[in-house]
């Protein structure tokens, strides 16, 4: 397994309250966020819908940190424009909502975001292998995606390797994330399998004490 010092952490909003979003993001900003992890959901690709463009727009005034934007919507074409000029620094896809993912990473380059492509739990890591090239970051989900709160996917550790040794022989500078059921048991596991961003919404919205959850994500040899 490699080890992967310093990760980067991203909050996910979707455990936030939502009557107050925009302070919730700036929260976390002070309280030593790296990004800001938006979870848009169609109620199509995934059983639930949280929110498109105009949230994502409405949010980018509440802080300078990386919009990290997780689509999971399908299709995902249509709206990539509407998400780069919304603030979206990040824009990832999932491999599994289309056929053509390589255009639209390349097309969200163009837009002049990060692409990111993410992997549903029953997804080989091999699927990606032809994206390394287009990608700068991969998102391994360690639950079905759709709800937060679930229980961290410990089957998901030799994906995350494996993605990691991907990424090593790729020679690119490509992020490795990590998402769903990440806390302070499960992070340094994530990281020890190779992951070097962790994304989290219960584990630091469901804390009365954002900096102190933030903290506990990292593990003690990255402190
Ligand atoms: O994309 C998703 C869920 O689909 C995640 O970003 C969750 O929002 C993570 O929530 P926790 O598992 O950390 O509560």
């Amino acid at each position: 397994m490699t080890s992967v010092a310093r990760p980067l952490i991203a909050p996910s909003i979707l455990a936030a309250d939502f009557s107050r979003l925009g302070e919730e993001v700036a929260a976390v900003a002070k309280a030593g966020a790296d990004w800001i992890h938006l979870d848009v959901m169609d109620g199509h690709f995934v059983p639930n819908i949280s929110f498109g463009p105009q949230v994502v727009k409405a949010l980018r005034p509440h802080t300078t940190l990386p919009f990290d934007v997780h689509l999971m919507i399908e299709p995902a074409d249509p709206y990539l424009e509407a998400f780069a000029k919304a603030g979206a620094d990040n824009i990832l896809i999932h491999i599994e909502a289309g056929p053509h993912a390589h255009r639209s990473l390349q097309h969200i380059r163009a837009l002049g975001a990060k692409p990111g492509i993410v992997l549903c739990p029953a997804t080989p890591p091999e699927a990606v292998s032809e994206l390394m090239d287009v990608v700068d970051i991969i998102l391994v989900m360690t639950v079905n995606p759709g709800f937060g709160g679930q229980k961290f996917l410990t089957s998901q550790l030799s994906k995350i390797s494996r993605l990691r040794d991907m990424i090593t022989r790729s020679g690119r500078d490509i992020r490795l994330a990590v998402d769903g059921g990440i806390d302070a048991t499960t992070a340094p596991l994530a990281v020890k399998a190779g992951a070097d961003v962790l994304i989290a919404g219960s584990a630091i919205y469901a804390h009365a004490d954002y900096a102190a959850a933030i903290a506990a994500l990292k593990p003690q040899s990255a402190e």
